[in-house]
């Protein structure tokens, strides 16, 4: 009897692999410039502003990275390092850090460029009346073991490569830390179209894919999540992004 229900669970565990993995085969990659055109649309024609959908990417985010690294013990450690760059990507970064204290982990940021527009303002504001701490400097590789995972907020998909001086001491620590890196939208530094380049690389334990995967996902083989559950299927149409169906309320779904 125990055999029997065990084989049905693997069978439906199997079919649920199967479907995922259809869908990533047939789901589309966009390029640097779709992703850039979505945003666009998603902002001029349909009307959403950037804090409504940054508020549900970060939140997104949070829910991926909490599935990814449960707590499940007192013992677990929850000590996290969000890296915040100077676009929206960053932005989606404070908005996990908010999400994962209320989650119960305990977020530290570190945003070394800070951009002055109310909406960063407004979000820094809030991190900081919930007591996570803004780092001054940038943790060094070894002291970066203290921390569960570091996530990576730092550029999105408008990066143009090199990545500018300002930058080298975060992007060497991610490159060279032994803690889980798990980046948002895109591993900084990639190409958002070839993925890697050449030399030092940031090699990601998990991407989060935000609204479609871009082109450089196809090289990474790590826990891959797709969040931002909010493409009007219009939008999605026109794009033929061939999203996959999230799971009844969830707000991201694990594609591999
Ligand atoms: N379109 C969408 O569906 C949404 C996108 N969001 C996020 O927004 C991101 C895109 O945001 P942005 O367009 O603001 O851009 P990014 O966050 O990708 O980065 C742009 C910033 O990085 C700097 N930068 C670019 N290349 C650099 C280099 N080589 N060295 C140093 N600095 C460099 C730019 O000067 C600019 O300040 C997405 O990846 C995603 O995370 C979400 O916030 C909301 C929804
Ligand atoms: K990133």
């Amino acid at each position: 009897m125990l055999i029997k229900y065990l084989n049905t669970l693997n069978v439906i565990k199997t079919q649920i692999l199967r479907q995922n993995i259809h869908k990533l085969s047939t789901m589309k990659f966009l390029t640097q410039e779709e992703a850039i055109n979505v945003d666009l649309e998603l902002f001029n024609e349909y009307k959403f502003s950037v804090d409504q959908l940054m508020e549900l990417a970060g939140l997104s985010c949070a829910h991926a990275v909490a599935k990814e690294f449960p707590i499940k013990s007192d013992e677990d450690k929850r000590e996290a390092l969000i890296i915040a760059g100077p676009g929206n990507n960053g932005g989606d970064g404070l908005v996990l850090a908010r999400h994962l204290s209320l989650m119960n982990f305990k977020p530290s940021v570190y945003y070394p460029k800070r951009v002055d527009k109310p909406l960063f303002n407004n979000l820094v504001k809030q991190c900081e009346l919930m007591d996570i701490p803004f780092l001054d400097s940038c943790p060094d590789v070894e002291s970066s073991s203290k921390y569960r995972f570091i996530a990576d907020g730092l550029f999105g998909f408008s990066f143009k490569p090199p990545v500018r001086d300002a930058f080298k001491d975060v992007m060497n620590l991610m490159c060279h830390t032994k803690t889980h890196v798990c980046c948002i939208d895109i591993p900084s530094g990639w190409d958002v179209e070839k993925g890697a380049r050449e030399g030092d690389a940031i090699k990601p334990y998990m991407l989060i894919s935000l609204t479609a995967p871009k082109l450089c996902a196809k090289h990474f083989n790590g826990a891959h999540y797709l969040g931002g559950r909010f493409v009007p299927p219009r939008l999605s149409q026109k794009y033929q992004m061939d999203l996959p169906e999230y799971p009844g309320t969830e707000l991201c779904i694990k594609l591999n």
